[in-house]
Formats: structure tokens, C-alpha cells, sequence
């Protein structure tokens, strides 16, 4: 008899109408993982925050119709994935379940959804291509706190070869639609994060510069292509460049700018509002000849065939925790990576080439 296979996809959440946008905001504000400062300080830093920030979040929300997009973007995403584990795994049942860290449909209710539905196995698939703590890590840290059985885990795929070529194919889709213009400057955004959650070891830096250095080398090479930062928040030092100072820079410079987002996977408030209409004015006002925004890879055909892959090579894999690389991927400085820090020894390289192998052969 077939498997019954949860597939588990963790993403932010977002509110879904302009009431919810508040709450959201304290949900998002009171997690350790954004905000790390004792219980009762974040809670009352975060009904402060959430209080202060929701009437200029409400009208962004408004732009886009007083909600986020991000659940139906994210339940298109769920489909497509389902039905292709249904093509591979004909003899098992698969189901996907949504689990979002900050708003419906909550970790804590795709938890109580899965144990309801029996699952055989359970596979936990972030829709954060990088491992952040903030966003990949938070989930996971809330999905243990509401479900104690086994599970396997895929904690990263920003190498992935499909999810590389994506990003390609979305960027030269949107150079073909702005006329393929000469004189391009591509910016490679991804959601900035404190300084101080990367010196801490947080990996995710590290994973959107690696990333952006292999778009980098798959576009045409007279492009100039800049790894930039946005979405920054609140007074402490973020990671650089900042993505409207390399907007304005472009512009100044006379560049075709076209703007990918690297580190998100779905259209929402970041992508349209930000990228779609704050910084497009940016650049007009610096006298870009032209602005590109890349759509964000959605249900792309290869984006979602890295999460089926992803999938099976963790339903075939020996441990509990996988990256795009089998095993761990991050520097043994990355502290913040959920894999046990391993040195990467001989033995390491061929328990690595044995995962990747068994994952081949699923
Ligand atoms: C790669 C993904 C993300 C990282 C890393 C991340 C870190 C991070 N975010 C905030 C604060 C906010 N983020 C907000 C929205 C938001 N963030 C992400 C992704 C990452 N965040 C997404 C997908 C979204 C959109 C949700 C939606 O509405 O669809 C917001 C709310 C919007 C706003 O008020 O600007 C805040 C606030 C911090 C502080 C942080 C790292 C410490
Ligand atoms: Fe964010
Ligand atoms: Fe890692």
C-alpha cells in the first residue's frame, strides 16, 4: 500500500485585510528569531512597533487591494507541486499543506492538519530559497513547538540548478519585454537583515552573494549586475548595499536597470509595492532611461520542479535534513545553519557523494 506524504510549505504569511495588518505586524515583531531581547521587552516593543508601522503598512496593503497576495500566490505554488509528486509517486497519496509563521493559515494549524490527516511522512519545505534564522529557522522552531514526531527537513536550495535557471529565464523574459535595451545594470534584490543576526553566523547572506555570483555568470557578460539589499526596518545597521541607493546609483549612471528578486519566491508587497512602484519613481526621478521589474518565479515550470526534487530527495535520504548539496552547504563559520557543523573532511566529501547519490537513484 502507498505512502500517505505530507508536504509541509513554510512561508511568512500575510494579512489578508486591512484589520489583519496590525495583529500581523505584532505576530511578526514579538518572534525571538526578528526581535532578540527577553519575552516581556519584545512583547511590548512589538504591540509598539506593530502600533506605530501598521497605518503606513495598511497603505501599502492598499495598493495592493487592503491584503497580501502572498496565500494565493503561495496556494498556486502548493497545486502545482502536488501535481507533479502525483505524476512521480504514482503509488503513493501525496497532499501539500500550507503553514505560514505570521498569519492564516498558521504553523500550528498545518501542524494539527497533518497529524488529522495521518501522515506516513512528512516532508518540511521552506519557500525561503536561503536558510535565514529569521524566516527558515523561525519555522522551524514553530513547527517543533506544535508537532514532536519524525519529519525530514529540506533546509535551503539557492544553488539548486533549476532554481538558477528560473531566475535566468525570468530575467531575459524581462529584458525580451523591455525591448532588450543596451546598457544594462541588473539588480539582484533579496530582503536585507540586521548586521548583527549575519556576525551572529546567519547564513543567508552568504547564500544570496554565492546565488547572485551565478545569475551573474549565466547573463550576457556585458551586463553590470550588482547583489543589492531592500525592505530595511527599524534603526539597527542592515546588510548592504541598500537596493534604493543601487537604484538611484543606475539611474544616475544612465543604466537600463533591470530588478530580480532573488530571495523571495512570490509576488507580494515587497516585490509590487517596493520594487514595482516605490523604486520605479526612484529611478524616474534620477533619470533612468528605463526601469524593468522581473517578475518573482511563482509556479515557473523549473522552480517548481526544485521543489519536487527537493521533496523526493528527502523522502530518499538517509539523515532528517537536507540542502540542495545533499548535505550541508553553508562554511563551517555558519553558525546559524541547521546542519550539525561539519568540517569538511575527506569522509565528509564521500558521505556527501553518497546522499547525492541515494538522491539520484530516488
Ligand atoms: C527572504 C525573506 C525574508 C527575510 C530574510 C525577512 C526578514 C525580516 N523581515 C522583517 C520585517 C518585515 N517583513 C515584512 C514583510 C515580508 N518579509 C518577507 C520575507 C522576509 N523577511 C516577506 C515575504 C514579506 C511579505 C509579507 C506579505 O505581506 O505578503 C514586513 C511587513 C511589511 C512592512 O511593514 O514593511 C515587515 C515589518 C525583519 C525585521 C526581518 C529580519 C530581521
Ligand atoms: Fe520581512
Ligand atoms: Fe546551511
Amino acid at each position: 500500500m502507498g505512502r500517505k506524504i505530507a508536504v509541509v510549505l513554510f512561508n511568512l504569511g500575510g494579512p489578508d485585510r486591512p484589520e489583519a495588518v496590525r495583529p500581523f505586524l505584532r505576530n511578526l515583531f514579538d518572534d525571538p528569531a526578528i526581535i532578540q531581547a527577553p519575552g516581556l521587552v519584545r512583547w511590548a516593543l512589538a504591540r509598539f512597533i506593530s502600533r506605530t508601522r501598521a497605518p503606513m503598512a495598511r497603505k501599502n496593503y492598499a495598493i495592493m487591494g487592503g491584503g497580501s497576495p502572498l496565500l494565493p500566490e503561495t496556494e498556486k505554488q502548493a497545486d502545482a507541486l502536488r501535481a507533479d509528486l502525483a505524476v512521480q509517486l504514482p503509488d503513493d497519496e501525496v497532499k501539500t499543506f500550507i503553514a505560514m509563521r505570521y498569519w492564516h493559515p498558521f504553523t500550528k494549524a498545518a501542524a494539527k492538519a497533518v497529524k488529522a490527516w495521518g501522515a506516513d511522512e512528512i516532508v518540511l519545505l521552506p519557500l525561503y530559497p536561503q536558510f535565514s534564522t529569521t524566516t527558515t529557522g523561525s519555522s522551524l522552531a514553530e513547527w517543533k513547538r506544535h508537532y514532536s514526531g519524525p519529519t525530514r527537513t529540506v533546509c535551503c536550495y539557492p544553488f539548486a540548478e533549476s532554481f538558477v535557471s528560473a531566475h535566468v529565464d525570468r530575467i531575459m523574459a524581462a529584458h525580451e519585454q523591455a525591448g532588450r535595451p543596451e546598457n544594462v545594470r541588473l539588480l539582484l534584490s533579496a530582503h536585507g537583515l540586521p548586521e548583527k543576526i549575519v556576525e551572529a553566523g546567519d547564513p543567508y547572506q552568504w547564500q544570496c552573494e554565492t546565488l547572485s555570483a551565478m545569475i551573474a555568470a549565466r547573463v550576457p557578460q556585458e551586463w553590470d549586475v550588482v547583489g543589492c539589499y531592500q525592505s530595511r526596518v527599524g534603526p539597527l545597521k542592515w546588510i548592504g548595499p541598500a537596493t534604493d541607493a543601487e537604484v538611484e546609483r543606475a539611474a544616475t549612471d544612465k543604466k537600463n536597470i533591470l530588478i530580480a528578486p532573488i530571495a523571495f519566491v512570490s509576488e507580494h508587497i515587497e516585490t509590487l509595492v517596493e520594487l514595482g512602484e516605490e523604486y520605479r519613481l526612484l529611478a524616474e526621478k534620477h533619470g533612468a532611461p528605463s526601469y524593468t521589474r522581473v517578475e518573482a518565479l511563482g509556479d515557473h515550470p523549473d522552480f517548481i520542479a526544485v521543489l519536487a526534487g527537493e521533496t523526493l530527495a528527502a523522502l530518499g535520504m538517509a539523515g532528517r535534513i537536507r540542502s540542495c548539496a545533499g548535505s550541508r552547504l553553508c562554511p563551517t563559520g555558519a553558525t546559524g545553519c541547521p546542519h550539525a557543523d561539519v568540517v569538511r573532511t575527506a569522509g565528509h566529501a564521500v558521505s556527501l557523494a553518497a546522499e547525492e547519490e541515494q538522491a539520484r537513484v530516488v
